[in-house]
């Protein structure tokens, strides 16, 4: 295994320094302080996957030596919270309908769950990054609508950008998703990860990456009733209220 250095995150009190190493599933660890040097050393899931990490930090001045150290599990992604979007209107606690959040969050799911998270060769892809920044962009707009939203309250720029920011951001973020899609499609066919078991005479197993091909279809049938459906809003909520002739 390769030795590569982790993410590491920084924070100070009066008397202590805080250290986050980015390392999931962290095992064999050892930490050592000696004078003014922290040496670290682990195995774990980090920014390059399974791998071997290690890093030392010089501090300014000399430490007292007392490491204490919590390993924590595995986040689960917020984006799981997302299910609420569908909840919302379900419930009726929101006026739209279901089915456009549906599609929203079964697509951005699939994709963190099945094709980045079931496959580590994809998570340091350029692709991620564009996916991540594009799924988070819409929702710098949105989320603050809704807060307003729900204290009556409606700025004009922002519910501008709100019903405008998705022409350009939906078809990129599922181009974006579409790329990772068809990149993941030769690994799944290479580590029959998710192949499914045929019967007798059709062969042994049938690669996920068929599966990958007619979802990259409803993929972009999602997107047009999307699509239709923001378009539909935008026009509903940036109509100007035509004045009334004398
Ligand atoms: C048959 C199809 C099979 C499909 C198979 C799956 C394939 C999947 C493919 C799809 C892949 C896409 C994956 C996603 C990619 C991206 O996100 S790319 C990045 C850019 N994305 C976007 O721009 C889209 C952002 N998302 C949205 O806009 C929504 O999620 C939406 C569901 C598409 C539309 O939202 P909706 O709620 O329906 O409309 P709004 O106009 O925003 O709201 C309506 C009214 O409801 C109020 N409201 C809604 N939510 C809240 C809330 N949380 N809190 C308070 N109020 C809320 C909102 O204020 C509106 O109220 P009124 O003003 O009174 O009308």
């Amino acid at each position: 295994m390769q030795t590569l250095t982790p993410h590491v995150y920084w924070a100070q009190r009066h008397g202590e320094i805080y250290l986050r190493v980015e390392l999931s599933d962290a095992q064999n660890l050892t930490i050592r302080v000696e004078e003014n040097t922290l040496t670290f050393r682990g195995q774990g899931h980090g920014a390059k996957g399974e791998n071997d990490y290690e890093f030392s930090l010089e501090f300014l001045k000399p430490v007292k030596p007392e490491v204490s150290h919590r390993s924590t599990q595995r986040q689960v992604n917020i984006t799981l919270l997302a299910v609420l979007e569908v909840m919302n209107p379900a419930v009726g606690l929101v006026k739209t309908g279901i089915v456009p959040p549906m599609i929203q969050v079964f697509g951005r799911n699939f994709i963190l769950f099945i094709i980045l998270g079931s496959l580590d060769d994809m998570q340091n892809k350029p692709v991620v990054f564009f996916v991540f920044y594009l799924w988070s962009s819409i929702e710098i707009v949105r989320y603050p609508f809704y807060m307003l939203a729900c204290i009556d309250t409606k700025w004009k720029l922002l519910t501008w950008l709100r019903y405008t920011i998705w022409i350009p951001l939906y078809p990129l973020g599922v181009i974006a998703e579409a790329v990772a899609v068809i990149q993941s499609m030769p690994i799944f066919d290479e580590t029959k990860l998710l192949s499914i078991p045929l019967p007798k005479g059709l062969g042994s197993r049938l690669s996920f990456s068929y599966v990958l091909h007619l979802y990259l279809v409803l993929m972009f049938l999602g997107l047009f009733l999307n699509f239709r459906h923001l378009y539909k809003q935008r026009r509903k909520q940036l109509r100007t209220k035509k004045r009334k002739p004398y």
